[in-house]
């Protein structure tokens, strides 16, 4: 796609982007309000939230995600001025503030008519997909702003699930190489590494119903993992091996989430005489509270305790293939807006996944609508 100052205009026929996240907590006070927020009817033992509690608060109460979306938030306005496109950014999130609602608030004050959103997850499921647009339309109809004859209020659309886009992918092999660079300067021994890729786990329930109309979330992950580590293989020119496994499982213990979990497979791995390991978290797209706990608290600890010389990548934040690659998947989101054919770019073996959904794609388990709408699907007419 050519990015000259021509293109300028290619944002059309949108006039807003809605960087739209996860909100965490900012203070001590926040904690609790937030965690009732994210776990509303879900059934987390309250056991769980006390722990999850505890890792907000040995961290000051304060997640780090709300300044890593605002520094994308910058990082994106910046590859925007540089392309000489003129679209505001404006930041929600689902479980703290600014809230939907309040970012809602803020594009009716900057006029936006059409907003695209860009949602922090890179993977398709319940979590990273259907989630964040049930909320959008739950919030719009409590403005009384949802309906199938059109609204007064902003119409979304959403940019489509980019674990699969090139920026993403380059993004993670640019980190995962400075991540086995500095397991070299650590003494260990790259070349005999275990490159474990890492992600959150989720029910197998949802894992299932992730695969309505395309891959399921594994099947995803396992994907852009065998394009990360051929590349790393090729670029640094040793045989990788890699496995995939999964953190942050949360959900009473008689309900099967994914597995392998990050810190058995290490165990099993250090049993078997593995000493040197790369953890890669593909599922992130920054060193939020799951990855700043999860991995570098509690993983490296174990991987310390086993006597294994461990590293973990960066995630991929603020990366310029990142960043460019968010842009380039706006351009090419707006284009099909406009009815206009455009080649959307992927790596690996899947395709590009749908922006406008199948109805029944990515519910929470299967058969079990929520019964709620949700936006940027086939079913709803706006
Ligand atoms: C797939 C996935 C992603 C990755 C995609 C993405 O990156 O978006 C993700 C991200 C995140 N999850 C986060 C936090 C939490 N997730 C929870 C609970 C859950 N997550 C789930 C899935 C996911 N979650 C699931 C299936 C549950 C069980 C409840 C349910 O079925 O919905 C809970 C409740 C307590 C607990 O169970 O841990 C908390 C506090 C934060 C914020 C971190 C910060 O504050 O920095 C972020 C970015
Ligand atoms: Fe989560």
């Amino acid at each position: 796609m050519p990015m000259t100052p021509q293109s300028a205009a290619d944002a059309r026929p949108y006039d807003a982007l809605l960087l739209y996240s996860f909100g965490g907590p900012n203070k001590p006070e926040d904690v609790v309000p937030f965690l009732r927020n994210v776990t509303a009817g879900k059934g987390i033992p309250d056991s769980r939230l006390e722990e999850v509690g505890e890792h907000y608060y040995a961290f000051g109460g304060k997640s780090p995600i709300n300044e890593q979306n605002l520094a994308l938030k910058a990082a994106i306005e910046a590859e925007l001025a540089e392309r000489g496109i003129d679209l505001p950014v404006v930041w929600g999130n689902r479980n703290w503030e600014p809230y939907t609602d309040d970012a809602i608030d803020e594009l009716e004050r900057l006029g936006a008519k059409r907003a695209v959103a860009l949602v922090t997850s890179a993977y398709s499921s319940y979590s990273g997909c259907r989630q964040y647009r049930e909320d959008l339309a739950v919030v719009l109809d409590k403005r009384g702003q949802l309906g199938p004859d059109g609204s007064t209020g902003v119409q979304f659309d959403k940019i489509r699930s980019y674990f699969n886009h090139p920026g993403f992918v380059q993004a993670n092999v640019e980190a995962v190489l400075d991540a086995y660079r500095e397991l070299e300067a650590k003494g260990g021994s790259p070349a005999h590494a275990r490159l474990v890729f890492v992600t959150h786990s989720i029910p197998t329930t949802m894992e299932e119903a992730s695969g309505v109309g395309h891959a399921t979330y594994s099947e995803q992950h396992l994907d852009v993992a065998a394009v990360v580590a051929e590349a790393i293989a090729e670029r640094r020119g040793h045989p990788v091996q890699w496995e995939l496994a999964y953190c942050s499982r949360s959900g009473p213990p008689s309900q099967p989430w994914l597995e392998p979990d990050v810190n058995d497979l290490l165990e099993q791995r250090a049993a078997e005489g593995l000493r040197n390991v790369v953890l890669s978290p593909i599922g992130f797209v920054s060193d939020h509270m799951e990855v700043a706990y999860d991995l570098d608290t509690e993983a490296m600890e174990t991987a310390a305790n086993l006597g294994m010389t461990a590293v973990r990548a960066g995630t991929v934040g603020t990366r310029p293939e990142f960043v460019r690659g968010l842009v380039d998947l706006l351009l090419e989101r707006a284009a099909l807006a406009r009815g206009e054919s455009v080649e959307e770019a992927t790596v690996g073996s899947l395709p590009a996944f749908p922006s406008v959904t199948p109805p029944d794609c990515c519910l929470r388990r299967h058969g079990e609508p929520s019964g709620i709408p949700a936006l940027c699907s086939e079913d709803m007419h706006r």
